[in-house]
């Protein structure tokens, strides 16, 4: 095959991943050698009993950990030799990040929470401002961008948060245990959203332990005892892209 038409790199690739964390109780190995592709408009749910190592997975996958061993690529680009400050730089302007928990700033308003990592990624305020506008109208929430945090819903709350982690258009949205402390309705409304913006073209990787939320991917991996015990794909497309239609203009 030619270089012209080799098929572009995966978005996502991890190879002979190894974690062992040292706690009070001794070694605990939660990811015990995991290869894994992820390809562009993939929507991929690692699904799995708690302590199975769901969560250090995906903190390996977005540099919020440091594997013991084995090697990450972004785009088939190898992030062994990135620092914490370079990946500070994906995370801020490729890989969007939600936690089960939000994790929004409690004392800055709804807006500039949502501002903040587009400003720091060096949008101008009025670039910031006009994607804030567009992903908070796009997720409901305009009426809400002066509350604070602390003002909100849990599911309103966890949508804001999804907002901050688009609004620099990610190639890669992580998504750990995003409905892990919703009601019924907010999980109805996480898949939602996450089915919408994959169908966009989206890639996302979605932790979770709840099968209702991991049915919203197509392709479905088990994780357990650290290891990948099952891959299934599910039959959707692996690539989706938005329309010219589409709010959320993904860059990939
Ligand atoms: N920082 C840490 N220090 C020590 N042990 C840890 C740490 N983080 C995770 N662990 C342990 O590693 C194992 C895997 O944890 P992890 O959170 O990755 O699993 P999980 O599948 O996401 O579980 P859950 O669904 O309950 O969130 C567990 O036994 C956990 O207690």
């Amino acid at each position: 095959m030619s270089a012209a038409t080799a098929p572009p790199a995966p978005l996502l690739g991890a190879e002979g991943l190894v974690k062992t964390h040292h706690g009070e109780g001794g070694p605990v190995h939660a990811v015990r050698g995991v290869d894994l592709t992820v390809h562009r408009g993939e929507f991929v749910a690692v699904t799995g009993p708690s302590g199975a190592g769901k969560s250090t997975l995906l903190h390996l996958l977005g540099g919020l950990q440091r594997p013991d061993s084995g090697t990450i690529t972004l785009d088939g680009e190898s992030t062994d030799s990135y620092s914490e400050a370079r990946w500070a730089v994906e995370r801020r302007r490729s890989i969007g990040i939600v936690f089960q928990f939000f994790n929004l700033v409690s004392n800055l308003t709804v807006a500039d929470n949502v501002e903040l990592p587009a400003l720091l990624a060096g949008a101008s305020p009025k670039h910031a401002r006009a994607e804030r506008e567009k992903l908070l109208a796009e997720l409901g929430l305009d009426s809400k961008a002066r509350s604070m945090p602390g003002e909100l819903s849990g599911g309103e709350q966890q949508r804001v948060a999804l907002a901050r982690a688009l609004v620099n258009h990610p190639r890669l949205l992580l998504a750990d245990e995003p409905a892990g402390s919703l009601d019924s309705k907010g999980t109805r409304e996480v898949m939602r959203l996450l089915t919408r913006f994959h169908q966009r073209g989206q890639t996302i990787v979605l932790v979770t332990h709840d099968a209702r939320l991991a049915s919203a991917a197509d392709r479905v991996i088990s994780f357990f005892d650290g290891r990948i015990s099952d891959d299934a794909h599910l039959g959707g497309p692996t690539s989706r892209r938005t329309g010219p239609g589409g709010v959320v203009e993904l860059k990939d």
